[in-house]
């Protein structure tokens, strides 16, 4: 008779299964057209996508592990009626349930592990892709042949920046125990794979410590140094933190779990964000994966952060990720000294 493989690698298999779940709702969402934004507060917005993406996720993981402790970022959202049952995902992936689990992490018990749950993170770039999607393209047309001074070059780029803003999208399950992210699932519901009929939309990336990272081709760093950042929660002070690198080029981008993609696809060298506003759920399922390709997700004092039950949700000291410990001391001894102690202070 076959053994149930290990508690860790079941939940992550789990998560891969339910995180694409996840993502169909909040494509559905969007073709519906209508986002349901609600304003939590400055610069930060809940939509349809996010209440029901994480009612999907958290449902369905509470239904097979009802002692582990889970805490997503909408809440308790409210769901009218009772949740759709194929919004319950009880499959876990296959492929994943082959792993071969650590040592270490083989006798985990429920009671002590954390998931941190982020239904959609890069809500401003969902909101902000919609806008172009919804618009009529026949009234985009007549507007561009209305005014001569929008060049065809502005026009298609700004078609291109938007449609784009929804790659930043990803729905993010990271699996805490001991305080310490040990798995984690990236699941990119915009990403686009071929084209035409054979087009599909969609792909999950997980991390397990100490058995690797699959769902996508790990590469090296650029070879020139690559800053991403925030596109839409920067002030003076994470503007400073990006001056000092003498970086070649700055990425703006939405979303904790794109940047750290970013840096898994060697496309950037280091994620900068010096300044309050990312949370557990955002750095957790990146952390975990960052850490399964031998990199590191600290903050910009270069301290780890802790994802026990009780610990406060606001990463209040930024974040500073890179996928080799040599970017990452480079970053780390950049930033000066007074700016570390400002955060810090705060
Ligand atoms: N000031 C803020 N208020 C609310 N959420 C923030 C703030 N700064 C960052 N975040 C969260 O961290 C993610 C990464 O930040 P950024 O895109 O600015 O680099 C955001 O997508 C957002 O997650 P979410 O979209 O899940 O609310
Ligand atoms: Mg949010
Ligand atoms: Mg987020
Ligand atoms: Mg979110």
């Amino acid at each position: 008779m076959a053994t149930a493989a290990p508690l860790v690698v079941r939940l992550l298999a789990s998560s891969v299964s339910v995180a694409s779940r996840a993502g169909k709702i909040v494509r559905d969402v969007m073709s519906k057209g209508e986002l349901g934004i609600v304003e939590k507060g400055k610069d930060d917005y809940q939509t349809e996508a996010d209440r029901s993406a994480q009612t999907c996720i958290i449902s369905s993981l509470a239904s097979q592990y009802p002692k582990i402790n889970i805490i997503g970022e909408e809440g308790s959202p409210e769901h009218e009626g009772e949740i759709p049952s194929d919004w319950l995902i009880t499959e876990g992936d296959e492929e994943v349930l082959k792993l071969v689990c650590p040592g270490d992490l083989q006798g985990v018990k429920e009671e002590e592990v954390v998931v941190w749950v982020d239904p959609l993170d890069g809500t401003s770039e969902y909101t902000q892709g919609a806008l172009m999607l919804k618009r009529d393209p026949w009234e985009r047309w007549k507007t561009y042949m209305t005014h001569p001074f929008i060049s065809m070059k502005w026009y298609l780029s700004l078609q291109q920046s938007n449609y784009g803003f929804l790659e930043h999208v990803t729905v993010l399950i990271g699996i805490s125990v001991n305080e310490t992210p040990v798995a984690g699932v990236i699941h990119q519901p915009y990403y686009k794979e071929g084209s035409g009929v054979g087009k599909k939309l969609g792909r999950t990336i997980w991390g397990l410590q100490g058995a690797g990272v699959g769902g996508f081709s790990l590469a090296p760093p650029p070879s020139s140094l690559i800053i991403t950042t925030t596109r839409s929660h920067s002030n003076p002070v994470v503007e400073q933190a990006l001056q000092v690198m003498n970086a070649s080029q700055v990425l703006r981008v939405g979303g904790a779990g794109y940047k750290v993609l970013q840096l898994l696809e060697g496309k950037a060298s280091v994620y900068v964000f010096a300044s309050p506003g990312c949370k557990k759920w955002d750095t957790c399922a990146p952390e975990a994966v960052l850490a399964a390709a031998g990199g590191s997700l600290t903050d910009v004092l270069g301290h780890r952060y802790k994802y026990g039950p009780t610990e406060p949700h606001p990463n209040k000291t930024g974040v500073l990720a890179a996928v080799n410990p040599e970017l990452h001391k480079y970053a780390l001894e950049r930033i000066p000294q007074e700016l570390k102690d400002a955060l810090a202070k705060k």
